[in-house]
């Protein structure tokens, strides 16, 4: 079956001062399947929301290929990209500045509706309340406005939004990192609910490994615009392959309480995106790189022969890819 997005080689830059060029997405490829979850993971600055938003063609990439269901939608036009915004949509970090204060909650969850679709306002308002009462809102918070609401239940009337056109793919960009962590997890089990139900494919933003955790299926780990690993979620928490990876997961608290000890905090200087290194652009920080590293890009490849998990390491052919203080414990 064909996958619902394929990402191929995407670039994208963006102007800088004096005439400079930021390299925010650096040539990256991967492939999201209807119900399925891809979590993508690296610190701030790495490309997350650019190629979140460059798929769903809010920005035109520079570079590359971005195929939705099957079709080449990397250069179309704005006018020909706004039919294809029902089938694909964004769940941003802020609900406060994604609704409009001014309209009332009925109208906010129908609004896609008015745009994308021929339904009669009546319809439109049924609808609204069947989305309303699908992530978990009283149907009285309708006639309210987005000020008399929390932070939680905006986020939760986004996502209603977000789904009232039955879209194929569904772009969340770090959906609850502005909420308080109590409601965190009410709105992961209802976005997993979703998941399941809607069939739709899922691109997870996300500063925060146990959120991504618990919801991808896949995790695309990146560094200045490249990845570095990619690999069911499970493997990359178990045993990710790249020191970048093996970092961040040491940084992420597990249940196990030993695990503090064992954490990597990494040092050395981040290279600029506006001046990329050659050779593998995390070798300023890496514990394990040896000088080839300055010298040759590291392409991704599969981690021992298995094609699901794929890192761009040089160091893992010699089995020294590992960061020795994680290794020991
Ligand atoms: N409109 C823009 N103009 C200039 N540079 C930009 C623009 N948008 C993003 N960038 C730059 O592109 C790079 C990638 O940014 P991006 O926001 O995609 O990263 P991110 O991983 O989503 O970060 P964060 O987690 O902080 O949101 C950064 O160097 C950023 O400064």
């Amino acid at each position: 079956m064909t996958p619902v997005l394929e990402v191929e080689g995407l670039e994208k830059r963006f102007p800088a001062q004096g005439g400079r060029t930021v390299h925010a997405v650096n040539g990256v490829s991967f492939t999201i399947n209807a119900g399925e979850t891809l979590g993508v993971v690296g610190e701030s600055g790495s490309g997350k929301s650019t190629i979140g938003r460059a798929v769903i063609r809010l920005l035109k990439p520079d570079g590359g290929q971005v195929r939705f269901q099957g079709r080449d939608i990397t250069r179309l036009p704005e006018s020909a990209c706004r039919p294809l915004r029902s089938e694909m949509q964004m769940v941003f970090q802020d609900p406060w500045s994604a609704l409009n204060p001014r309209i009332r909650i009925g109208d906010l969850i129908a609004e896609p509706l008015l745009l994308h679709t021929k339904l009669p306002r009546g319809e439109r308002q049924d609808r609204a309340e069947h989305l309303a009462r699908r992530v978990r809102l009283t149907t009285e918070l309708l006639t309210r406005y987005p000020s008399e609401l929390s932070g939680g239940q905006l986020q939760r009337v986004c996502i209603a939004r977000a789904i009232a056109t039955n879209p194929k793919l569904i772009v969340l960009d770090e959906p609850t990192s502005s909420l308080d962590l109590s409601v965190r997890a009410g709105i992961l089990e209802l976005l997993a609910e979703l998941k399941a139900e809607t069939g739709a494919a899922m691109m997870f933003i996300s500063h925060d490994l146990g959120t991504v955790k618990l919801i991808s299926d896949r995790i695309m780990v990146l560094y200045l615009g490249g990845v570095v690993e990619y690999a069911p979620a499970a493997q990359v928490f178990a045993e990710p392959a790249h020191p970048y990876s093996q970092a961040l997961m040491s940084a992420h608290l597990p249940a196990d309480p030993m695990a503090v000890l064992r954490r990597h905090v990494l040092e050395g200087e981040v290279p600029s995106p506006i001046n990329l290194p050659p050779g593998c652009h995390f070798a300023s920080r890496c514990p394990v790189a040896v000088p080839d590293c300055r010298r040759h890009a590291p392409e991704l490849r599969p981690v021992h022969g298995d094609t699901a998990h794929q890192a761009a390491c040089l160091r893992i052919a010699e089995g020294a890819n590992r960061i020795p203080e994680l290794q020991h414990g």
